[in-house]
């Protein structure tokens, strides 16, 4: 047995034996279970056992070491880079290392009750999702500051490896041309992180371009599990229910938008969806401001939300009020051009690997310039209307387009050499990655008040973090 292990179990029998100990002698140690006449020198002799034994239990957690707790102190903070919905987050260096982090402050909103499980959540996916193309929790930190009237206060931090930029950020930066090969092996690294959650059966409900970070070394990593919940596969029996109330409007899927409570991995393969177009089209490819507007936008451009493409489109909770003449967010008979609208777009790369269409119409886009179809496949299967029919992550990582010339890289490291600031040290100050995605339109986190809206009768679901 290891010094540690024995030393902790001398601690456990410690505090185990203390406890009972103070149970016998009563509280404060000076008084006699009750009706129990017991001689004085035995209290006194039971009194200092206890303290010698809650003296060895301080020992051994003083001497402990908590690899999940170290002080903050060990990151000297440099800037500000973002405000999330939980708390601040910070640009650090780690002082023995000297590598970068970001500091995610943790909100203790009500601080009575701890460390909020919101947070505690958080930590508990991330420390089962080890994968490169999720964001890397390194630790969580703690610092003492005295608040007011001195009394002191522990502020946590989430400590994450730092990622140079977000997708938002370089998709809005029009110096930035990313080649088919880029978007490809983008969209690769995007599907693995996808699969990874789905197969540690945990859902993210918030993907959008603004969530997906890019390190120095041009590995992307799927960010802000703030909203993310572990779900359970049944065969049969009830499908539990979770809030609706997730997913940036932007970026969520018809289902979710017709009220379904009982949602699954699919409404993170639309947002892939949303995402992939939006690296061609290099802003969000349908941004409607209420659910309606929302769900006319969706039938525009993947065609009506009917029976004939949804077998189970009428079951969904909203779809008579969201039908209903006065909403008229479900209009019939609207045909399906997304590959059309995609085409001029989704074009392959020049025989020097350039690419050959420019979303931000600097140069005419060529038509002699073959669409590449296969692309255009996966794009259209992961923005089925019917989540059915959308591919797994599974189903999308083994997808042709993959792996078929030009083949994915490793990374896009050749791109992120073409990009020389950090996206969060030019836009801090404005709302660092209030570029596009976390926008006005952003819905809020299911556990704040929400904004009033012109959207679907308030208050149709409770609305909580399940
Ligand atoms: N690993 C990281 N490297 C660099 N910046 C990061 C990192 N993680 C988070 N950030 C920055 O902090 C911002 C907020 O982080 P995050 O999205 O995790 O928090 P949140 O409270 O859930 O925010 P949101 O309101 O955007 O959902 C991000 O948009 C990004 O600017």
């Amino acid at each position: 047995m290891s010094s540690q292990s024995s030393s902790a179990t001398a601690a456990s029998a410690a505090l185990h034996q203390s406890s009972s100990q103070r149970a016998l002698i009563g509280h404060g140690g000076t008084s006699t279970p009750s009706g129990a006449g017991t001689p004085n020198s035995q209290i006194q002799q039971s009194d200092l056992d206890v303290k010698q034994h809650l003296m060895n239990y301080q020992r051994y957690f003083d001497s402990a070491s908590y690899p999940y707790i170290n002080d903050v102190s060990s990151y000297e903070k440099l800037s500000k880079i973002g405000q999330g919905t939980f708390g601040e987050v910070f640009k650090a260096r780690c002082k023995s290392t000297g590598k970068m982090v970001a500091l995610k402050k943790i909100l203790m909103e009500n601080e009575k009750e701890g460390f909020p499980i919101t947070a505690l959540r958080e930590v508990k996916m991330l420390e089962q999702l080890k994968h490169d193309n999720i964001t890397d929790l390194i630790e969580v930190c703690s610092s003492k500051t005295a608040g007011p009237g001195a009394k002191d206060r522990t502020t946590f931090y989430l400590v994450f490896a730092f990622c140079e930029h977000d997708l938002a950020g370089l998709l809005s930066n029009n110096k930035v041309r990313m080649s088919l090969v880029h978007i490809k092996t983008l969209m690769k690294h995007l599907v693995a992180g996808l699969n990874k959650l789905h197969r540690s059966k945990i859902l993210h409900r918030d993907m959008k371009a603004a969530n997906v970070l890019i390190s120095r070394e041009g590995v992307l990593k799927l960010a802000d599990f703030g909203l993310a919940r572990p779900f359970v596969q049944r065969e049969s029996g009830p499908r539990p229910l979770y809030t609706n109330r997730v997913v940036t409007l932007w970026y969520r899927p018809p289902e979710l938008l017709l009220g379904d409570r009982q949602y699954g991995t699919k409404i993170d393969v639309w947002g892939a969806g949303c995402i992939m177009a939006e690296m061609w089209t290099r802003q969000p490819i349908m941004q409607g401001d209420t659910e309606q507007k929302q769900l006319q936008l969706i039938s525009g451009l993947c065609g009506s939300i009917s029976t004939r493409v949804w077998p189970n489109c009428e079951k969904m909770p909203l779809w008579v009020a969201m039908s209903s003449e006065a909403n008229s967010a479900l209009p019939q008979g609207k045909k399906r051009i997304l590959r059309d609208k995609m085409r001029i777009l989704m074009k392959c790369d020049g025989p020097d690997g350039k690419p050959m269409s420019d979303p931000f119409g600097r140069s005419r886009p060529n038509d002699n310039v073959p669409t590449d179809e296969d692309a255009m496949n996966l794009l259209d299967s992961l923005l089925a209307i019917d989540p059915d029919k959308r591919p797994s992550a599974d189903e999308a990582e083994d997808d042709l387009w993959f792996f078929k010339a030009p083949m994915p890289k490793e990374n896009v490291q050749d791109l992120m050499d073409t990009v020389p600031t950090s996206q969060f040290e030019y836009t801090v100050g404005k709302g660092a990655h209030a570029n596009r995605g976390r926008h006005q339109n952003q819905q809020p986190r299911p556990h704040q008040p929400q904004r009033a809206t012109n959207a679907i009768p308030a208050g149709q679901y409770r609305d909580t973090i399940f």
